[in-house]
């Protein structure tokens, strides 16, 4: 089975295009805490996460003990529930493709997000992976998308759709893996009706104050996911997880449109 067809049939099955972000911030709790804590998400959301997302840079802050905790709570998600490891990464070739089997073949995830700046080259060593997927950059969440990717060329495109560009390469030349994009739901309104019907992840909901307008109004058919970290791990409420969870599934889902 396609990546995009199991994300699919979770979105389906759970009624729910949340994606729930895992961005352990231990402080002086410590690394053992932040396993407890993260098995604590884990089984709490569950049953409205269309998928998860470990980001890299909180587990290697950790030190091994942090890579040693990714490798235990990946462990601990359920089969049908899609794991979005959220790595960046961004290489020449011949590294990346030791990058894509740690992450494909040694860490099972399903699905990871790569930097394209470095071209097609970069991402090829990932796309050979049946049942996996790469989520690339595309246009991110953060005020410095406009430095490099929305600038417009000369032929009238704007940077992002050379990233875009390299998805559609894939198809074209009938990958195993699928290619989606990420973008953030911040600097959405103006680039979503230059986006294929790829599946997207869609940060920026939550902490960085995004809301689902662009998203409602572009209509979508692909099995896109909207992420929510901090808003589920650290929201300043009374609440558990699994209620936050479902505060941001309903949120969403009266904005993106029924699932
Ligand atoms: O690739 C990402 O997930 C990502 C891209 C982007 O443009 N903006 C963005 O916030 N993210 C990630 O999405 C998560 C957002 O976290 P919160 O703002 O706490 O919901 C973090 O893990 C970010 O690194």
């Amino acid at each position: 089975m396609r990546y995009a067809e199991k994300l699919q049939q979770r979105i389906k099955s759970s009624g729910s295009r949340l994606c729930v972000g895992l961005d352990p911030r231990p402080g002086e709790h410590g690394a053992s805490y932040a396993k407890d804590f993260l098995l604590r998400v884990i089984e709490e959301t569950a049953v409205w996460a269309a998928a998860f997302k470990p980001n890299m840079a909180y587990f290697e802050a950790m030190g091994i003990e942090g890579i040693r905790i990714l490798e235990e709570i990946l462990a601990s998600v359920p089969e049908d529930i899609p794991v979005i490891l959220d790595a960046k990464r961004s290489d020449i070739g011949e590294t990346q493709k030791y990058y894509a089997q740690g992450y494909f073949n040694g860490w099972n995830v399903d699905a990871v997000t790569l930097n394209p700046f470095l071209g097609y080259d970069s991402i090829e060593p990932f796309l050979n992976f049946e049942g996996k997927a790469v989520y690339l950059l595309a246009v991110t969440s953060n005020p410095g998308s406009a430095d490099f990717q929305q600038q417009v060329l000369q032929d009238g495109r704007q940077v992002f759709e050379l990233v875009t560009a390299l998805g559609d390469r894939a198809k074209e030349e009938e990958r195993a893996t699928d290619v989606g994009y990420v973008v953030g739901l911040t600097n959405a309104e103006s680039v979503l009706s230059k986006m294929p019907d790829s599946p997207l992840l869609v940060p920026g909901l939550g902490a960085q104050g995004g809301d689902l307008t662009a998203l409602a109004a572009a209509k979508r058919t692909a099995p896109d996911v909207i992420n929510v970290s901090r808003g589920i791990l650290y929201a300043q409420d009374e609440k558990g997880f699994r209620a936050r969870a479902e505060y941001w599934m309903e949120k969403i889902a009266s904005g993106y449109g029924s699932v």
